[in-house]
């Protein structure tokens, strides 16, 4: 039996900010920091240990690690960063406000913008400053990976390959693996984990700071999955399942 664990970063600035956030690089909140070091506190009181971690190329998932590594005294385990573990690449909307933008087309079209599984955001103009090709963290990626705008579908399509090239044959050796990236990254890999279907991913959301835990089998199938922490923690993880969180 294997076990892996993902975390959705802490709180972001542009979650607290209620802002479409995507590949925008911005930072944790004091709230997200202390998420992080919660995760951490909380996985070395419960005994886990890492022999690596994957992380995003983006700073709010980065930094929860760099503090869960931190709590646990596993800074010198090796990290990856991988563009591919990137929150879905939210297009145009990158920087707008959720709310303003439910007030301008309506909740019905917001929550197909978030949630649905195969429709695109509004994408982004090739001469946009906030296209990913201007940012050399993205230089080699080829003119087809770099997104303008990614459904979940899209979002699944870079994550999986990774899941199978690196992912698998990773936890696969027996090396116990800490992924930690963005809401939408692992709403795609759970999504082929639980083998769900495009309408029942539309209602799966997951918190931040929280540690899911995947048992997998020696096929990498799932046994059982579970959040870990108190019942408050609990409570937030049972609640943004049911897609009734707060809007980030
Ligand atoms: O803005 C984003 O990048 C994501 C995660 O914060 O938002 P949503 O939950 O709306 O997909």
């Amino acid at each position: 039996m294997f076990k892996l664990v993902l975390i959705r970063h802490g709180q972001s600035v542009w979650n607290l900010e209620n802002r479409f956030t995507g590949w925008t690089d911005v930072d944790l909140s004091d709230q997200g920091r202390a998420e992080a070091r919660a995760a951490g506190k909380l996985l070395c009181e419960l005994g886990y240990e890492f022999d690596l971690a994957f992380t995003s190329v983006l700073k709010r998932a980065i930094r929860t690690l760099n503090r869960i590594q931190e709590e646990m005294d596993l800074d010198w385990i090796p990290v990856i960063r991988a563009w591919q573990l990137n929150e879905r690449h939210y297009g145009a909307l990158q920087g707008l406000n959720k709310a303003e933008m439910i007030d301008k087309f309506g909740e019905a079209q917001i929550k197909i913008w978030r949630r649905s599984y195969a429709i695109l955001p509004p994408a982004l103009a090739l001469n946009d400053q906030r296209h990913p090709k201007l940012d050399r963290r993205y230089a080699d990626l080829t003119p087809e990976q770099l997104p303008v705008a990614e459904s979940l579908k899209l979002t699944l399509e870079r994550v999986l390959p990774y899941w199978h090239s690196v992912l698998e044959p990773t936890i696969l050796s027996g090396k116990r693996v800490l992924i930690s990236a963005h809401g939408n990254s692992i709403r795609a890999l759970i999504k082929y984990l639980d083998n769900l279907s495009d309408t029942e991913i539309t209602e799966l959301n997951i918190p931040t700071g929280v540690p899911l835990v995947y048992e997998l089998d020696d096929n990498l199938r799932v046994i059982q999955h579970y959040y870990l922490g108190g019942s408050e923690v609990i409570a937030k993880a049972a609640v943004a399942h049911q897609g009734n969180a707060k809007t980030y």
